[in-house]
């Protein structure tokens, strides 16, 4: 008999930690998975809860007991796995039925994926989902990329599940087909360059200033209910603050210097500059992952390259503005690919929507999206975040300490690649007269490609003085 009124596919971290938030808000979930002991582990976790959960062994039992027309919700690796799961679903399915996707998806195989199920008659949404385990468990942040008809069968249930910030769920409908696996790129591509900026202030207190972690925790911990106040923060402190129980010693100490990473970081960036735009600070922070991997390169690097001595790096209120400052233009950058992808893909992004389900329940989630919601809801000349006259104001208060600390770093020898990217863009973009008339004339000196002028319509080619001294080696 049919009784759940959506099904959840992978019953890992993720899909279980959702299952129970389904439940818990009086909603009868089927619960399937390939592995038999993850769904035996689900139901015997789950409690009183279990009552709602409904264990399914095979695919076909999972489809037969889900209300039509079905739902159905895979929480499990983006790629070959999706794509295998959906091959075979898609047999047992019918007309009007619904796949969601809520892993972290590349929006190109989310939409791919939409065309290709759409003339068989199902419908398939592309639904970011953040917060971790917790946030699905009590409360996520989610972006939903799907048909208004699939919105309006699974909202009532997404409503029930999301994280609230003041009553307000943290779940929009934001466009069709990829548009909620995109939004939730950007997201983590953010996410990225926040997690990096602040490993940046870390490194300049513990390698150039010498504090000890206790220390560093101290001022992180200060910051937690100032302008920086975020989940990422509270994880900077609480990973800080924790001894590993075997060796006594601080765990972060005793954790290993390679980042990993999945792979929405980089996606971020390669959508940027597919859009023709930059995402420099989220560039920086991808490569920094990059770059830590290499681990045993970077340890025979450090006796062979020649040592700088550490300068004085500026006091704590100094650092806290500095981090401020580059997390406005971390997120600007984000909201400016956004935008982009929205007029290219025609999708009608709501900027301000997105801040909006981004103020609670997310990973990013922080005293500043409230103000960037209010900022974007408000006057936003050329569509930049860092002209809107909220963000201008706190720029101009945070950006001589971004200056400071950038310098002091590059003094000292010490790494702050997403920060100094940060400060790049917006220094680029604060000057009227970019040093971009060299390149054309470097452009048209080599290739013809022509040039504008400013005194004159049309394109025009100059008449270059003497001749090129490399070729005239070369000939020579
Ligand atoms: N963890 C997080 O904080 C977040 C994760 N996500 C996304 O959610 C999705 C799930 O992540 P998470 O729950 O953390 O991952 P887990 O590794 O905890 O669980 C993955 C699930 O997918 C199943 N699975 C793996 N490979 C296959 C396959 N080839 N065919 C069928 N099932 C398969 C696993 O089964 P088995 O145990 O048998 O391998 C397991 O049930 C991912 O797309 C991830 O990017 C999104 C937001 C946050
Ligand atoms: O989506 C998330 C949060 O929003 C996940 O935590 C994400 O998988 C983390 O990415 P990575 O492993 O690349 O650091």
């Amino acid at each position: 008999m049919a009784k759940a009124e959506i099904g959840i596919f992978g019953q890992g971290t993720m899909g279980r930690a959702l299952a129970l938030n389904l439940a818990e808000r009086g909603h009868d979930v089927a619960i399937a998975s390939r592995d038999a002991s993850e769904i035996d582990a689900a139901m015997a976790g789950a409690g009183p809860l279990a009552a709602r959960l409904h264990p399914t062994r095979s695919l076909s039992e999972f489809v037969a007991i889900l209300r039509q027309p079905r739902a159905v919700l895979f929480m499990i690796p983006s790629g070959a796995p999706l794509d295998d799961m959906i091959a075979r679903i898609r047999l047992l399915l019918d007309v009007g039925d619904t796949i969601i996707d809520g892993g972290n998806a590349d929006f190109n195989a989310t939409r791919a994926r939409a065309a290709d199920l759409q003339p068989g008659g199902l419908h398939y949404v592309g639904m970011g989902v953040s917060g971790g385990e917790q946030g699905a468990r009590h409360g996520p942040s989610m972006m939903v990329g799907s048909s208004d008809q699939s919105w309006a069968q699974l909202r009532p249930m997404l409503h029930a599940i999301a994280a609230r910030f003041r009553g307000d769920p943290c779940v929009a409908h934001v466009g069709p087909d990829g548009a909620g696996h995109f939004v939730k790129t950007v997201h983590n591509g953010i996410e990225y360059a926040d997690m990096q900026m602040i490993a940046e202030i870390y490194g300049l207190m513990r390698d150039g200033a010498g504090l000890a972690l206790a220390q560093i925790a101290e001022r992180f911990d200060a910051w937690r209910d100032g302008p920086l106040q975020s989940f990422l923060i509270d994880t900077t402190v609480r990973a800080l603050r924790t001894v590993d129980p075997q060796t006594g010693h601080a765990l972060v100490d005793l954790i290993s210097d390679r980042a990993g990473q999945k792979g929405t970081g980089r996606w971020t960036v390669i959508e940027a500059l597919k859009l023709g735009q930059s995402a420099s600070a989220i560039e920086a922070a991808v490569a920094a992952r990059a770059w830590s991997a290499e681990k045993d390169m970077r340890v025979a690097a450090e006796h062979l390259l020649p040592a700088v001595q550490p300068g004085a790096i500026p006091p704590p209120e100094v650092l806290e503005q500095a981090l401020l400052a580059g997390r406005i233009l971390a997120h600007a950058q984000g909201f400016r690919v956004m935008q982009a992808a929205s007029e290219a893909y025609d999708w009608s992004l709501d900027p301000a929507r997105i801040a909006e389900i981004w103020r609670a329940g997310c990973i990013i989630r922080s005293a500043l999206l409230d103000d960037l919601a209010l900022a974007l809801r408000g006057d936003l000349p050329f569509g930049h975040l860092v002209l809107s006259p909220v963000l201008r104001a706190r720029l101009t208060a945070s950006i001589p300490a971004l200056r400071q600390v950038v310098a002091a770093a590059t003094l000292s020898g010490l790494a702050v690649p997403s920060l100094s990217a940060a400060l790049g863009w917006y220094d680029s973009l604060r000057r009227g007269r970019s040093t971009a008339n060299l390149i054309q004339a470097q452009r048209d000196m080599f290739g013809a490609h022509g040039f504008h002028r400013l005194d004159r319509p049309g394109t025009h080619h100059g008449d270059w003085v003497g001749e090129l001294q490399s070729t005239k080696d070369n000939t020579g």
